[in-house]
């Protein structure tokens, strides 16, 4: 089916509590590099006819001033008049606002029309960190307006250039603290991909570029799109950060993979990728895979001790809080099995995260016995994965 057609069985996005009452609307955060095609992938989003009722907050609306659509205002105690925030009413059942005001008063003034949408899009600019944004609503009940009660966060979309993509995540000189690179931020903190403008290159350079970014993040799915043209349940309906994702669910093999750093103790000369490891290693940025077989409660146990360290200390249990070498983990996730049967997922932004049992959640999931815990991020070489590996492994 085209992505451009109405699509068969729009789901219903909107959690309902047990009283039938609006419990959380999911929220999808839309970052991306430069002149990528956000604005295209946007427009679309707000003149097709998909079915979906969405509320895009735009920072401008630039783009879609030529859409055909009613201008409302929504007043409110502080602003009679209702003139700070605009909102527009698209043809298609879409509203869209502009964020005149910080993001977080543009969102409590649309949740003020909650019932007129089921779906929220916040599109960052183009050089914004996921990250943080996404860590804000992820923690529900620490929000501090206290949206967070509203509003769930579903997933993060990075939109990459086809054209630019590789050249933009190679010569990525802006960073932060860290020194990563905005672009490799954007990607490793991102649950979906928008490889856009595929048809301005060649179907080699798409692999490359493809390539680039499943060694930065290899659990998001990467799509392949003109103009944005994507059906839209491959960007709404993610659950990111309550379900295991597919990448993890897939029945992994017993032995741990690795994206290599300069500091692997063994040499690449046989990978057969045609990317050199070189060029994601200068940006210091990374993702490690390991395999998870089913764990006693006490290497359980362990793991959760493991992690704290790792994402709150920034340091392996191995090495000394002084240590020279920089640990700093962006996203992790994860799916496994404890003895007694039980599947839990794992999901982290930066030092929060969450282990969460699947059952009730997914129902009859096929969580396979050898699970997966992948981190991205800087600093993870050899010898985190050992560490983690005697965790998973020991006694
Ligand atoms: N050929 C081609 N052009 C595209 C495609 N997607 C977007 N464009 C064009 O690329 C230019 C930039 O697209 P935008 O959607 O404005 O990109 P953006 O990510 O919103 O840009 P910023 O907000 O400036 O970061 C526009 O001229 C689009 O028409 C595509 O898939 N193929």
């Amino acid at each position: 089916m085209s992505p451009t057609d109405v699509e068969d069985d729009i789901p219903e996005l909107i959690q309902y509590d047990e009283r039938g009452e609006v419990k959380h609307v999911p929220l999808t955060i839309i970052c991306g590099f430069l002149g990528a095609g956000k604005s295209t992938l946007l427009k679309r989003i707000l003149t097709e006819k998909h079915g979906y009722k969405i509320a895009v907050i735009m920072n401008e609306f630039g783009d879609t001033a030529d859409i055909e659509a009613k201008a409302i205002n929504i007043a409110s105690e502080d602003d009679p008049m209702g003139e700070s925030e605009e909102f527009l009413e698209l043809a298609n059942g879409c509203l869209c606002c502009s964020i005149k005001d910080s993001g977080i008063a543009a969102i409590e003034k649309l949740m003020e029309k909650k019932g007129a949408f089921d779906h929220i899009i916040l599109e960052t600019t183009g050089l914004a960190d996921p990250g943080p944004i996404a860590g804000m609503f992820w923690h529900n009940e620490e929000f501090p307006s206290g949206l967070g009660r509203d509003i769930a966060l579903d997933g993060v979309v990075c939109v990459v250039d086809a054209v630019f993509g590789q050249q933009q995540m190679e010569e990525d000189h802006s960073s932060d603290g860290l020194n990563i690179g905005e672009s490799l931020r954007q990607i490793a903190g991102s649950d979906v991909i928008i490889l856009n403008k595929v048809d301005l290159v060649n179907p080699e350079q798409v692999v490359l570029t493809e390539d680039l970014i499943k060694r930065v993040n290899p659990t998001a799915p990467v799509h392949h799109t003109i103009r944005g043209e994507i059906a839209l349940k491959n960007i709404l309906e993610l659950q990111a950060y309550t379900k295991a994702p597919e990448a993890i669910l897939q029945h992994s093999s017993t032995s741990s993979q690795h994206v290599h750093t300069s500091n692997c103790s063994h040499d690449h000369e046989d990978e057969q990728s045609s990317v050199k490891a070189t060029h994601y290693e200068l940006r210091g940025i990374s993702s490690l895979q390991v395999s998870c077989p089913v764990l006693s409660q006490n290497q359980f146990d362990r793991l959760d001790v493991w992690l704290r360290e790792v994402l709150w200390e920034s340091r392996i249990p191995e090495r000394s809080s002084g240590s020279e070498t920089e640990l700093q983990v962006l996203r992790c996730k994860g799916a496994f099995t404890l003895e007694d049967g039980r599947h839990f997922v794992l999901q982290g932004v930066r030092n929060m995260y969450d282990v969460n049992e699947l059952a009730g959640k997914q129902g009859d999931v096929d969580v396979p016995d050898i699970g997966k815990i992948v981190l991205i991020g800087k600093g993870l070489d050899n010898d985190v994965r050992n560490s983690l590996e005697s965790v998973l492994k020991g006694q």
